[in-house]
């Protein structure tokens, strides 16, 4: 990656980074004169977006209706997992920009001036729910589109200076929706994101992503989303009946303190005095809310503890079938689990060191018991009282 300073605002300055995989398609940075000697240096290319047999990738942009401007859609079956897109940013923006407001208009201004014709008018044509009385076209669009990205800056630098947010002319099309159907994954070594399948997508679908925080209550998540985005969801966890939204408001009130309220695998794990499905129940019981809510992207470490689980019994089956699920989950979000669990599933018992733990112990204390000698029917009752 290459990286020029082009102009620069008191404590600010511009910079423009390209790509090797993608040398047309160029981001332009704001960034605070603090951070920009920890620019990251992208250390790979990055992943190409899947194409189809017929060369097209799996979605497309197109009218997501009246209230809701552009969309994303998926135009063939995308399975859970799955790699929708692959994308750098065009422009990168710090959280806070400090300046006073003709600085800071002119910051934004050299930002998007920083970038080629082509990619200049794609910004341009990505929404802004903020006006013209509020800020400039380039703050709003930064507003309306920007995603947080991790730029893995030193402990040193301070905590308001240390935020940036990304704009994908792609990928800041997927709308929000309470229980998404996607997410994404950003990756500094190759300066991209990936959005990938939660669950499986069928063809015609939206492809949706989350914008707030899932497990707050409805009216805390739509007053988040309608002060920061301008818009009220409508979405199909939102416009659930009045005694259905109290239901979701407790079951995702649930899911959050579910980890430190119910049974936990490492305390199971080491208790024989617990039923061996104490925590297999328990985390079917969150699974399935999750289910119900459609918040897939946070069933990955209930999956691998249930998979955890049926090592400890050293049940084959049940292992692969979640294990398997867990790689799915994991692919994109957690790669080095993914790759974790695969060498799992090359040999279960070999690979788990605890691997049919429970059953063995279980096995051993019945052995011991059935060894001690039984007592006397006697010792139970005694036929004469006096
Ligand atoms: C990041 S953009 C998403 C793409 C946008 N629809 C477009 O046309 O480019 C965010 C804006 O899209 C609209 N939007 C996103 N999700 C929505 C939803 N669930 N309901 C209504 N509008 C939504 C809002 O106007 C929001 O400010």
């Amino acid at each position: 990656m290459a990286s020029s300073s082009s102009s620069s605002s008191p404590g600010f300055s511009i910079h423009t980074l390209s790509f090797p995989d993608a040398p047309d398609e160029p981001c332009a940075v704001l960034v605070d004169n603090r951070v920009v000697p920890h620019l990251p240096v992208p250390r790979s290319p990055a992943r190409p977006t899947p194409l189809g047999e017929d060369g097209t990738p799996c979605f497309e942009i197109r009218s997501a209706g009246p209230d809701k401007g552009l969309g994303m859609f998926a135009t063939r079956h995308i399975p859970i997992g799955g790699q929708i897109l692959v994308e750098h940013p065009t422009i990168l923006t710090p959280g806070k920009v400090p300046l006073p407001p003709e600085a800071r208009t002119a910051a934004y201004r050299g930002l998007s001036a920083a970038l080629p014709q082509h990619r200049r008018d794609g910004l341009h044509a990505m929404a802004n729910c903020r006006g013209p009385e509020e800020c400039t076209t380039e703050e709003g669009i930064a507003w309306t589109n920007a995603l947080d990205l991790d730029l893995d800056l030193p402990d040193g630098i301070e905590t308001e200076a240390r935020e940036y947010g990304g704009v994908f002319l792609l990928l800041n099309r997927a709308n929000h929706s309470c229980g998404p159907n996607a997410a994404h994954k950003w990756d500094l070594a190759s300066f991209s994101t990936t959005l990938y399948a939660l669950r499986p997508i069928a063809p015609g679908e939206e492809i949706t992503i989350i914008y707030t925080d899932p497990l707050q209550a409805r009216d805390k998540r739509r007053a988040h989303l309608f002060s920061h985005y301008r818009f009220m969801c409508q979405c199909p966890f939102c416009t659930l009946p009045p005694p259905l939204i109290a239901e979701s408001d407790a079951a995702r009130a649930d899911l959050r303190d579910w980890r430190h309220t119910r049974p936990n695998f490492p305390g199971w794990a080491t208790d024989l005095c617990r039923a061996d499905d104490f925590v297999l129940h328990s985390h079917m019981e969150a699974l399935a809310l999750i289910e119900r809510e459609g918040l897939q992207g946070m069933a990955s470490p209930f999956v691998r503890e249930v998979c955890l689980c049926w090592a400890m019994l050293g049940e084959v089956e049940q292992f692969k079938e979640w294990a398997e699920k867990l790689e799915r989950l994991s692919d994109v979000r957690d790669p080095l689990m993914a790759r974790e669990v695969r060498r799992w599933l090359e040999d279960p018992p070999l690979r788990l060191p605890k691997w049919g733990w429970r059953k063995k112990q279980r096995m051993q204390t019945r052995k011991k018991a059935a060894e001690e000698t039984p007592p006397s029917p006697e010792a139970y009752y005694s036929p004469l009282l006096f």
